[in-house]
């Protein structure tokens, strides 16, 4: 793989090769737990991976392991040194909770996102992880973990309730209120985890999974994972979807009757449109 450095940052690598994209945590000794300054720099490459046409996978990965103690990390969630008293204080001494914009940029992004997880995913890294559409885990180092009870910062949305739908609710009860370790394979067999990969081949894995989805119609995977997420998105689901069924439309014949028509100032001609 000749991944190419897409622009450097201060929390996250962020590179591109074939189609993929791979924006990774960058803080891995502290677990790579996330501050304002790394959601910002999250938001701003995810933004560059959805408005770019080459890029049709976004691997969502992180950087290890720590070399303090070689302890690998995908994400420990919010930075608690960073945390005041509202919330997660930036260099501008805001408070924010803006890990919640980066969920939704993945949920919403119009390109597949698997998220890599090469060790700790705790907390809001255990959330981001929920949020992506698959998820492909380290066999040796995974750990999945939910500390959101043990600190006071709980994620109502995605990071429980979606994960109810993942695993049942008997499960996202449990992961929560008593805040286990779970391994790779644990992960798996209760489905939050699409498959469990040697250490040394996670990376490439992802990688090849990436191309498998490049090979196939860009539309169909982009309303298909507008398709899954409706139903469980309500109003703003079907807002997405339907601006896409919006797209579709405008390529239409109609559409261009009713554009010219309104442009050459007629009223537009829909005889014979009315297709079975
Ligand atoms: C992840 C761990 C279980 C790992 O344990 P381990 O024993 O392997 O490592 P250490 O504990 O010794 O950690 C090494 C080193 O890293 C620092 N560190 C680790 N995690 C964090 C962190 N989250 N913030 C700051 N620093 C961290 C640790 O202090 C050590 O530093 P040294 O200087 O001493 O070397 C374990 O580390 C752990 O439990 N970490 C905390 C996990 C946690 O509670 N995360 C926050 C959960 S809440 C959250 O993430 C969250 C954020 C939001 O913004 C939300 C917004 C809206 C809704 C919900 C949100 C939300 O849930």
């Amino acid at each position: 793989m000749d991944w190419i450095t897409a622009k450097e940052y201060e929390d996250i690598t962020y590179k591109k090769c074939n189609g993929v994209a791979r924006i990774a945590f960058n803080r891995p000794n502290v677990r790579n737990a996330f501050r304002p300054k790394t959601t910002s720099e999250l938001l701003d490459a995810f933004h560059d991976a959805q408005e770019d046409t080459s890029i049709g996978v976004v691997l969502l990965s992180a950087e290890g392991p720590s070399t303090k103690d070689g302890i690998w990390s995908f994400c420990s969630g919010g930075d608690q040194k960073a945390r005041g008293h509202q919330g997660y204080v930036g260099e501008d001494g805001y408070h924010r909770l803006n890990i919640l914009d980066v969920q939704r940029m993945i949920r919403f992004m119009p390109k597949a996102v698997i998220a890599v997880v090469p060790g700790w995913a705790v907390g809001g890294g255990h959330s981001l992880h929920v949020v992506c559409d698959m998820t492909l885990a380290s066999k040796e180092h995974a750990i999945f973990k939910q500390t959101d009870a043990d600190v006071t910062s709980f994620d109502g949305g995605y990071g429980s309730a979606y994960l109810a739908k993942m695993v049942g609710q008997k499960k996202a009860r449990e992961i929560f209120f008593l805040g286990r370790n779970y391994s790779a394979q644990e992960a798996f067999e209760m489905g939050m985890v699409n498959a469990v990969v040697p250490h040394d081949e996670l990376e490439a894995t992802a990688y090849e999974w990436a191309q498998e989805i490049l090979a196939k119609s860009p539309t169909s995977i982009k309303m298909l994972k507008f398709a899954m997420n409706l139903t469980d998105d309500g109003m703003v689901g079907q807002q997405v979807f339907a601006g896409e069924a919006t797209r579709l439309a405008y390529m239409t014949e109609e559409a261009t009757e009713g554009r010219n028509a309104f442009l050459e100032k007629r009223k537009p001609n829909f005889e014979k449109k009315w297709l079975p």
